[in-house]
């Protein structure tokens, strides 16, 4: 039995469901297939599934469910859902997408698939053994789109917290905001992102990227994901932070190596502000988790 084929079995009348664990550069996603299964969880049930002490743990819970007929026109095989660890559903997620990605590959045996997600459909395909591409976008500079709260120049913002400056605001289907530093310091990001990220000018709360350039085509990055962790690398953190670079000037090329603290996506941007996130995926391990379902 395949990872997906183990997923997708019929939840035992018990409410334990199957799940699997994987990883995008060790951003942690638990998975459960609700393709067969209308009711959504409970709040307090994504809270508990994405606690580690429960024996599955994630940074994200991912749900596989049937594309709604919009999707389907527009050629999608599977939706995703995508939770906080606080039980908030979020419009994004990269690295997820790969991983969800590589299951329905696996499923589909095919090379392409389309997901269709909160923020669109998203194309993705193999780009060699466990690496998938994934086509996100597109990226914006809007500030009622990123969303905050009142007009402002999202290229420049107009927020300070200790190193932190003059950072650029975007949306990918996430928000986000992009700070540049001369050396990028870890044990920084805890102390002074979580004032960024809890300004009023952003009213859904932005993810913090901190970035420093290494040379015209390669940046280093960590991310301050909502809603307040440090996680080893965040997928469309990376695409945003590339496409500020460019706009800024850090670096001057289409393609960008993007560092994180566990490994390297490679961002390419492409026509109509879209970008290529390409990136490894890894299976963690499967089991069975009690999960009841909202009334
Ligand atoms: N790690 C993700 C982003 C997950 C969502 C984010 N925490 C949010 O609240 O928007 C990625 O790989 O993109």
């Amino acid at each position: 039995m395949n990872h997906i084929e183990f997923l997708s079995q019929t939840v035992p009348a018990d409410g334990h469901w199957p799940f699997v664990k994987m990883h995008g550069l060790e951003n942690y996603f638990v998975i459960l297939d609700r393709r067969e299964v209308a009711k959504p969880f409970a709040v307090e049930d994504i809270i508990r599934i994405c606690s580690t002490n429960v024996g599955a743990g994630g940074e994200q819970l991912l749900t596989i469910e049937r594309p709604s007929s919009e999707g389907r026109a527009a050629g999608a095989y599977a939706a995703m859902r995508i939770f906080n660890i606080d039980g908030n559903e979020v419009g994004a997620c990269g690295n997820a997408t790969r991983c969800m990605a590589y299951l329905l590959l696996e499923e589909t045996r095919t090379e392409e698939v389309v997901i269709e997600t909160a923020s669109g459909m998203l194309k993705c395909h193999r780009a060699g053994s466990r690496q998938i591409s994934v086509t996100l976008g597109p990226i914006s500079l809007d500030w009622q789109k990123v969303p905050m709260s009142r007009e402002v120049d999202t290229l420049h913002l107009p927020l300070k917290s200790g190193p932190l400056s003059d950072g650029v605001a975007l949306h990918i289907g996430n928000p986000h905001a992009v700070f540049f530093v001369d050396r990028l310091v870890h044990d920084d990001i805890p102390l002074f992102a979580p004032a960024i990220q809890n300004d009023p000018l952003f009213p859904e709360g932005v993810n913090v990227g901190v970035a420093e350039a290494i040379d015209a085509d390669s940046i280093r990055l960590a991310v301050w994901e909502r809603p307040g962790i440090l996680t080893k690398a965040c997928g469309t953190g990376a695409c945003v932070a590339a496409y500020a670079a460019l706009k800024r000037g850090f670096v001057n090329s289409m393609k960008v190596k993007v560092y994180l603290p566990a490994g390297e996506l490679k961002i390419e941007l492409i026509e109509n502000d879209m970008v290529v996130m390409t990136g490894p995926v890894a299976f963690c391990c499967h089991g069975y988790i009690e999960g009841r379902l909202a009334a």
